[in-house]
C-alpha cells in the first residue's frame, strides 16, 4: 500500500483555511495541506500558546492566533482540531467573526454530538460540514503530526440535513487533495460503527492496562518486564491522550454503552467456554476473527502488523 501523497493541486481548494487546534490532527492537515497546495493560506489558532510557539518555528502555517474569532475573520474554510469537548466553545467564540458562507468543519471522533453543540451555535449563513479522518496515532501535539497520515485512509463526512452540496463537495476533495478516501455517512450512524471500531478497543486497552497497573507490586515489574505481544501493543493504545478520550466517551455515551453491553455478552460466552473445556467453542471462535483480520489485510486497510503509528523517514519535517 503506497503512503506517498500525489502530484499537488494546480489550483488551491480554499483561498484561506483556518485550523483550530494544532495538535496531532491539526498540524498533519496543516502539512498535508501545504504539501498539496490545497489552500493559498492557512491560519492557526490554538487556545495554547505554547503549541502555537511550536506550529510556528514548524512554520506549518501562514499566521498563529490565540484569539480564535480573529483567526477565523477571512477564512473560507474553518476546521475544529480540539478535543470534541471544546467544540461548542469554539463555535461561539468564532460565531460573530464567520465570513458570509464560511465552511465550518471538524475532525471529531463523535459525530452527533458535535453536531448538536455547533449548529444551534453558528450563524444560519455557516456551512457545517463535520468530518472525521479515521487515521492518527496515540501521541499528541504539533511535533507528532505527519503530512501523510491521511494517505488511502479514510474520512468521513457527516453532513447534517440539507446541508449544503457545494460545500460537501469542497470539503470532499480537501480531503482527496491530501490522499484520504471519502465516504459520506449519516453521523448516528457513524458513532455505533466507530463505538465498536475504535472507541470500546480504546476503551478496553486502558481498562487492561489498568487492571495490570494495579496488581501487586512485584506481579507489576513481572508485567512490565514481560510486557510482550498482546500486552504491549495495549499499552500503545492506553498511552492516547487523555483529555481527546475523555471527550470521546462523554459525547459518544449512548453508542458506547450500546457496543460495550453487547461485548460485555460475548465476554460471558467466552468465559463459559472456558469454565466448561469448550475447546471446539473456542476454536470456532478464534477461526471467525482470524477470516476478519484477513479480510481487512486483503483489502489493503492494513499491513500484517499494527500500523496507524508509521511514519514515512522525512514525515518529520513540516510541509513546506
Ligand atoms: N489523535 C488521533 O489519533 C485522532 C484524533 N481525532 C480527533 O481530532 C481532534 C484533535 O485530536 P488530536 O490532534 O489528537 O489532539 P491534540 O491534543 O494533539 O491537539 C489538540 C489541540 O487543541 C488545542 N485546544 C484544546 N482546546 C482548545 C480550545 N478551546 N480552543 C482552541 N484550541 C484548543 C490544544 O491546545 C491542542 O493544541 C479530537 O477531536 C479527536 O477526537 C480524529 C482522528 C484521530
Ligand atoms: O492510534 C490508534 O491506533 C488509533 O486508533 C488512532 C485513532 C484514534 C482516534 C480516531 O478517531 C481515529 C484513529
Amino acid at each position: 500500500m503506497s503512503e506517498r501523497l500525489g502530484p499537488p493541486l494546480d489550483e488551491p481548494v480554499f483561498d484561506e483555511l483556518a485550523i483550530i487546534g494544532i495538535g496531532l490532527i491539526g498540524s498533519s492537515l496543516a502539512r498535508a495541506i501545504r504539501r498539496q497546495n490545497a489552500a493559498r493560506r492557512i491560519v492557526v489558532a490554538d487556545a495554547s500558546e505554547e503549541a502555537l510557539g511550536r506550529a510556528e518555528a514548524l512554520g506549518l502555517g501562514d499566521a498563529f492566533t490565540t484569539d480564535l474569532a480573529e483567526g477565523v475573520r477571512n477564512a473560507d474554510c474553518v476546521i475544529l482540531c480540539a478535543p470534541v469537548g471544546a467544540n461548542a466553545a469554539i463555535g461561539r467564540a468564532i460565531a460573530p467573526a464567520l465570513k458570509l458562507g464560511a465552511i465550518v468543519s471538524d475532525v471529531g471522533s463523535v459525530k452527533a454530538d458535535v453536531i448538536a453543540a455547533l449548529q444551534p451555535v453558528l450563524p444560519d449563513h455557516a456551512r457545517l460540514v463535520p468530518a472525521h479522518p479515521v487515521a492518527g496515532t496515540e501521541q499528541s501535539g504539533p511535533d507528532a503530526g505527519f503530512a501523510t497520515l491521511f494517505v488511502n485512509r479514510w474520512s468521513i463526512l457527516t453532513p447534517p440535513e440539507g446541508a449544503d452540496a457545494a460545500a460537501v463537495a469542497q470539503v470532499r476533495r480537501l480531503w482527496e487533495a491530501i490522499g484520504a478516501n471519502v465516504e459520506v455517512m449519516e453521523a448516528a450512524h457513524h458513532d455505533l460503527v466507530l463505538a465498536i471500531t475504535s472507541h470500546v478497543p480504546h476503551l478496553i486497552a486502558y481498562n487492561i492496562v489498568g487492571t495490570a497497573a494495579d496488581l501487586e507490586d512485584v506481579t507489576r515489574s513481572e508485567v512490565m518486564k514481560f510486557s510482550a505481544g498482546g500486552f504491549r501493543d495495549f499499552t500503545r493504545i492506553a498511552a492516547s491522550d487523555p483529555t481527546m478520550w475523555r471527550d470521546v466517551f462523554l459525547h459518544n455515551k449512548d453508542a458506547v454503552l450500546e457496543m460495550l453491553g453487547r461485548f460485555s455478552e460475548d465476554l460471558t460466552a467466552l468465559q463459559r467456554m472456558i469454565r466448561r473445556g469448550d475447546g471446539d467453542g473456542l476454536f470456532a471462535l478464534f477461526t471467525r476473527t482470524r477470516g476478519i483480520r484477513l479480510g481487512i489485510v486483503a483489502q489493503g486497510q492494513e499491513t500484517a502488523a499494527p500500523d496507524f503509528g508509521r511514519r514515512v523517514p522525512d514525515d518529520g519535517k513540516a510541509g513546506r
